[in-house]
């Protein structure tokens, strides 16, 4: 249970406006910083920092300025236990964002940016923004001077969105846009490097995809189905617009957990994926596992976790080549 609360209310001004560290490299938290509120593997919450406020959580109660001044990744205690501090990633917000609809998890979010070729400075469309892991992703991977225009059809999510860029310092980069893209096409016409589609009938987007990528430099169009009828369709629909190499791949990733045994036996880190608390002092059965002496003598063991990510869906790439 996580609750957020002001313990004093003549500082309550500003709340809200965050900082950019989702984008700069500054040592030290800030007021009006995101942080991610480490308390185990399976336990983050996601804070802007402002003075007065304070969280409450499993392992007790942390007001927000004792975060100020100290160096990202800190150990930081609450009033009945610890916390760590960690700088947000693309990673780390999808593992902890406010959920609004299904959302694409890193393994996916990964192989995408590769397939569209996402670089610093590249021209992006995206739909459906959903819950925005995947816009936060592409958003930090076209800085510093490239732009994301992130489209859906529910206005409440573009808001959201629209809100969350600006508390993590990724305006600039990022335009959300109420469109149906499937019936009025992408906001950016002839200009985009890739095209990325998460909406429930992509076919019908191919098309407007083609409009939207730059003629003289060509793109990529990725498309995210959970059923592979929706891939056979939107295949066919990619080969008939134009496109070439067309391919499908699905992503099943193998976790294996790397855990520490002596900082597991004080009970510093829960490094297990299902979120089950490690008591100090206390081991636990593992499946698979095999390791070997640290350096400095410690022991470290490779583990399966006992749960595995499965199917989430079916990633669809293609190119459209240079037209003059
Ligand atoms: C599964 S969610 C996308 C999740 C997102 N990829 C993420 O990682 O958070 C699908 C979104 O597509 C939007 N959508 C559905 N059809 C659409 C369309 N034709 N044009 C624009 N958005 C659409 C829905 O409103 C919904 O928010």
């Amino acid at each position: 249970m996580l609750k957020t609360e002001s313990t004093d209310s003549s500082s309550q001004k500003g709340a809200g406006i965050g900082g950019p560290s989702f984008v700069g490299l500054s040592e030290l938290i800030e007021e009006g910083d995101t942080v991610i509120v480490y308390v185990s593997f399976g336990s983050m919450y996601p804070i802007v920092v402002k003075r007065g406020m304070s969280i409450t959580m499993k392992f007790g109660q942390l007001r927000h300025e004792f975060l100020i001044g100290k160096q990202w990744g800190s150990r930081v205690t609450t009033t009945a236990g610890f916390i760590h501090a960690l700088r947000p990633t693309s990673d780390l917000w999808t593992r902890c964002l406010p959920k609004r609809t299904q959302i694409l998890y890193t393994p996916d979010v990964s192989l995408i940016l590769s397939l569209l070729d996402v670089r610093g400075g590249s021209v992006v469309a995206e739909s459906g923004t959903g819950s925005g892991s995947l816009s936060h992703a592409l958003a930090i991977g076209v800085l510093p001077d490239g732009h994301v225009y992130t489209h859906d059809i529910d206005e409440t999510r573009t808001r959201k969105i629209e809100a969350e860029f600006k508390e993590h310092g990724l305006s600039h980069v990022t335009t959300p846009v109420v469109q149906n893209v499937c019936v009025e096409g992408f906001f950016v016409e002839n200009s985009c490097d890739g095209v990325f589609l998460d909406v429930p009938c992509p076919w019908e987007a191919v098309e407007n995809a083609v409009r939207a990528l730059s003629k003289p430099r060509g793109g990529r169009l990725v498309s995210f189905s959970p059923c592979i009828e929706q891939v056979q369709r939107t295949a066919s629909a990619m080969r008939e617009a134009g496109f070439v190499e067309v391919e499908c791949i699905e992503i099943v990733p193998r976790q294996l957990m790397v855990v520490d045994e002596r900082k597991q036996s004080l009970g510093e880190f829960n490094l297990h994926g299902d979120g089950e608390e490690c008591a100090p002092g206390k081991g636990r059965k593992r499946k698979t596992p095999c390791g070997g002496k640290d350096e400095d003598g410690g022991t470290t063991t490779i583990v399966s976790p006992s749960t595995q990510p499965t199917h989430t869906g079916y990633l669809i790439s293609a190119t459209m080549l240079p037209r003059l």
